[in-house]
């Protein structure tokens, strides 16, 4: 049996205390997924928790450090399904130091009002990142 791919993702927020504003990043590789937004990140690589490939993949594709709050609560212990073969866990985060920039894997950085659900919800994520994005609207909206 082969093993899960862990990938780790970044809801990165403008403050983890009062969240008004999501980075959302449009992936420009592989074809498959060019053009569609997700939660910055990557794959968790041997001997890394998510938590430092989260730190280290925020360095690497955005140029920035980062201070991580609460996870996104998964309906599955290892994490939300991305397809048959790999789950994501996601954190809240805020940045600590550096610009965000779309240095690697990604040809746009958008920040979106969280409280206009729409214009989050209308973005063309990576299907699989809907349901995740909605649990984050709605712990947002539970706590305003
Ligand atoms: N980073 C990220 N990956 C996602 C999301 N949703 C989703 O299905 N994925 C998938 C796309 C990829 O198949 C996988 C993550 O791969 P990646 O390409 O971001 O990871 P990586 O930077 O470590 O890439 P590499 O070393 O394989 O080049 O998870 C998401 O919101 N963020």
């Amino acid at each position: 049996m082969t093993s899960l791919i862990s990938v780790s993702g970044a809801a990165v927020v403008d403050s983890l205390e009062n969240p008004r504003r999501l980075l959302v990043a449009r992936r420009s590789a592989p074809p498959k997924f060019a053009g569609m937004w997700e939660f910055p990140g990557g794959k968790v690589e041997d001997g890394e928790t998510f938590e430092d490939a989260l730190h280290r993949e925020l360095r690497e594709e955005l140029g920035v450090d980062v201070r991580l709050g609460s996870e996104i609560p998964a309906p599955q212990e290892a994490g939300w399904p991305l397809n048959e073969r790999a789950v994501m866990r996601v954190w809240f985060a805020e940045v600590l130091d550096g610009e965000p920039h779309p240095l690697e894997d990604h040809d746009e950085l958008r920040w979106v009002l969280l409280e206009d659900g729409e214009e989050t919800l209308g973005l063309p994520w990576i299907p699989a990142d809907f349901p995740i994005v909605q649990a984050l609207l709605d712990q947002v909206a539970a706590r305003s």
